[in-house]
């Protein structure tokens, strides 16, 4: 369980002062996969470090499983867009999923397990020793999100994932992480700019306004959960959801300037 209760960051610097969040309150159930959306420079990436621990918000409230956070919280892996940057060049592709492990000190046996079973969930057996620079950025993509998993986390953030990759590997990318969730029953906010992205993703679309930046609707995704990217898309009731969730990112950026 995420909850995100009055949230406000404020930046600053010398005298130059940027209120990047102003007011954010939303949980996410436990199990629950949520997206939030929103227009770009509302504050989506400072939420997502304010929830994982690496920032400290200005005011307001952030606690998984009841527990305040204040540091990166046990639990909890984290999947950035710029896969280039969060692997490690010179380590295999094996390592790199193995480190967070080393470091939650699990023992030899049980690492050898999570690495492999992770590596044949994202598709990517048979690529242990590689090194992250011979592969393409969908495949670097999989091994972050293999990292994650084999990491069991309890809550999983993605923070715009998928932004980097073609159109193709992004809608596998997108099955996987459905799959992955069905499979480990585990808590997902995803963040994205994407309103397609976002609806077939998510049980729950939270839409952020401009900045300053309050929550604009939460709505529910009432699509069944057996999605696939030709029929779920092609749905009347998705189109109707894409429509309503444009339509309030529209008047969030018209309602901008009025705040
Ligand atoms: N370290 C910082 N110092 C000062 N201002 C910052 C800092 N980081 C972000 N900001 C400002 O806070 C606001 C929100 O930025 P943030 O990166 O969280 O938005 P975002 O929604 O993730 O953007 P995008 O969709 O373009 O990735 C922006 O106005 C940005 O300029």
């Amino acid at each position: 369980m995420l909850e995100v209760k009055g949230l406000r960051k404020v930046y600053r610097s010398g005298e130059r002062e940027v209120e990047a969040l102003r007011d954010l309150t939303f949980t996410v159930a436990q199990g629950e996969l949520v997206c939030l959306v929103g227009p770009s420079g509302c504050g989506k990436t400072t939420l997502l470090r304010c929830v994982s621990g690496l920032l400290d918000p200005t005011g307001g409230d952030v606690r998984v499983n009841g527990k305040a956070v204040d540091g990166p919280p046990l639990g909890m892996a984290v999947v950035f867009q710029e896969y280039g940057r969060s692997l490690f060049p010179w380590m295999s592709v094996r390592d790199n999923v193995e480190l967070p492990l080393k470091q939650k000190r699990v023992p030899k046996q049980r690492r050898n397990e999570l690495v492999e079973q992770s590596l044949d969930a994202v598709g990517l057996s048979g690529s242990e020793s590689a090194y992250p620079w011979q592969l393409s950025g969908g495949m670097q993509q999989r091994v972050a999100i293999a990292r994650a998993v084999a990491y069991e986390p309890q809550t999983l953030l993605m923070d715009e994932p998928f932004a980097a990759v073609d159109a193709q590997t992004r809608a596998d990318l997108e099955d996987l992480v459905r799959q992955l969730w069905k499979r480990l029953g585990v808590t997902i906010l995803f963040v994205t700019h994407d309103i397609d992205e976002s609806v077939y993703l998510g049980q729950r679309v939270v839409m952020l306004s401009s900045s300053p930046t309050v929550v604009q609707d939460d709505l529910i995704i009432d699509l069944p959960a057996e999605r696939d990217q030709l029929t779920t898309r092609a749905d009347p009731r998705f189109i109707e959801l894409r429509t309503k969730v444009y339509q309030q990112i529209q008047s969030a950026k018209k309602n901008a300037g009025s705040r």
